[in-house]
């Protein structure tokens, strides 16, 4: 009687075509969404604002609380906020620069100490596992880093990725953290040695504080040529991908000036002194190994044996680990286990342009004091210094 009388007010249609007992069922199951809007309550115009009001409180409070809760996310994903910052900064505005440069130390510390904690940073362990990078061939690019890291890799103490992970001079890659780097590197027994080879962390100079932030006792290698071969040897990759480059001379030389044009970031990776002061003052001298590139080329096997005691390895590299190609004009290397040997893909030993006499020699000139400095920071004389 009761539901009856509750359900009298219903429009007829409703109550003629299901009566109030299938009316009932159908508003418990919101089978049609709308038929609650007949229950009695909603005829009063009132209550009808006040609910209106309610679910209009309520989509607000929702779009709020869940921006807030996917900003709150964000700024937890220390990527995102990376990316967001220096997105902020077009420029390379140099407050912006030095406060991401320190974010991302802070950044790296963070990322650093959760790999500590989960026991996967250095070579501690006894399992065999993925490690950072204790070894890194820092530069210089066309200074034969490739040929370097294929002797390497013949030593079995030594393990190294294939590629140039480039992880430190990348915004983007260091957004994915440090386990993305760590994820890179090769699997490697307890005891082996995990390198890493990206020639341009050189020229970039924050990279020298972030490897010092993974891991201060890390040894580098740099490979040093003659910075006017190691130039013209960069303008012959650059020509090979972009054969529309103006002429070597015109390239190098400022149209206006007539000087050497420092702005081409090429020319700039050849002044070593000026980018290596900035390494040296991150990392004391013992950990830096320098190799000029003219004697590994003659003289393979004496280089690698002083890498090898630079790197604390038991003696491996004996001359059978290396044959002169005359065809390529290189050293290659053969596999003791297998017998197989193995040369430097084609984009090493391009054949170079000959460039103008009085350009050489103003390219001479113009690297001269910078060599010099380069001398008395590292107090060693180079065959082209
Ligand atoms: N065995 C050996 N010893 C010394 N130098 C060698 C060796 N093999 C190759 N090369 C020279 O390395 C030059 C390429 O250098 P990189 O491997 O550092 O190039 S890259 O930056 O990785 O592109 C490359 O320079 P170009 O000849 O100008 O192409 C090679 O001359």
């Amino acid at each position: 009687m009761a539901n009856q009388s509750h359900y009298a007010k219903l429009p007829t249609a409703a109550v003629s075509r299901r009566g109030p007992q299938q009316c009932l069922s159908s508003y418990g199951n919101f089978s049609n969404f709308l038929d609650v809007f007949r229950l009695p309550m909603f005829s009063n115009p009132r209550i009808r604002k006040y609910c209106v009001k309610l679910v209009l409180i309520c989509v607000l409070c929702t779009v709020l609380i869940t921006s807030f809760c996917s900003e709150i996310l964000n700024l937890r994903n220390p990527g995102i906020y990376l990316n967001r910052l220096v997105a902020t900064s077009n420029k390379r505005n140099t407050r912006t620069y030095q406060l991401t440069t320190q974010f991302k130390l802070d950044l790296l510390k963070g990322d650093l100490t959760m790999l500590e904690n989960s026991g996967n940073a250095h070579n501690e362990s006894n399992k065999e596992e993925r490690r950072l990078p204790s070894c890194i061939i820092f530069g210089v690019s066309k200074c034969g880093t490739r040929a370097v890291l294929e002797y390497l890799k013949l030593h079995p103490d030594i393990v190294a990725p294939n590629v140039e992970i480039n992880y430190f001079n990348n915004k983007s890659l260091q957004a994915r953290g440090l386990s993305w780097y760590l994820q890179q590197m090769p699997y490697s027994r307890p005891g082996q040695i995990t390198a890493e080879k990206s020639p341009d962390y050189f020229q970039h100079h924050e990279c020298a504080k972030m490897i010092y932030g993974c891991n201060r006792d890390t040894k580098l290698l740099l490979l040093l040529r003659d910075p006017v071969v190691r130039l013209v040897s960069q303008y012959m990759q650059l020509v090979d991908k972009r054969p529309t480059l103006p002429a070597f001379e015109d390239w190098v030389i400022n149209n206006r000036t007539r000087e050497i044009n420092m702005d081409i970031p090429s020319v700039a990776v050849s002044v070593y002194s000026r980018h290596l002061s900035h390494w040296l003052k991150v990392f004391p001298r013992r950990q830096f190994h320098i190799i000029e590139s003219e004697s590994l080329k003659k003289s393979p096997l004496q280089e690698m044996t002083q890498v090898e005691r630079f790197l604390h390895l038991r003696p491996f590299y004996s001359s059978e680990d290396f044959y002169f190609n005359s065809s390529r004009g290189f050293y290659c290397v053969r596999m003791r286990a297998t017998g197989k040997t193995k040369c430097m893909g084609k984009s090493k030993g391009r054949e170079h342009i000959a460039v103008k006499k009085e350009v050489v020699e103003q390219l001479y000139r113009f690297y001269q004091p910078y060599n010099k400095e380069l001398n008395d920071l590292l107090n060693m004389k180079f065959s082209w210094s």
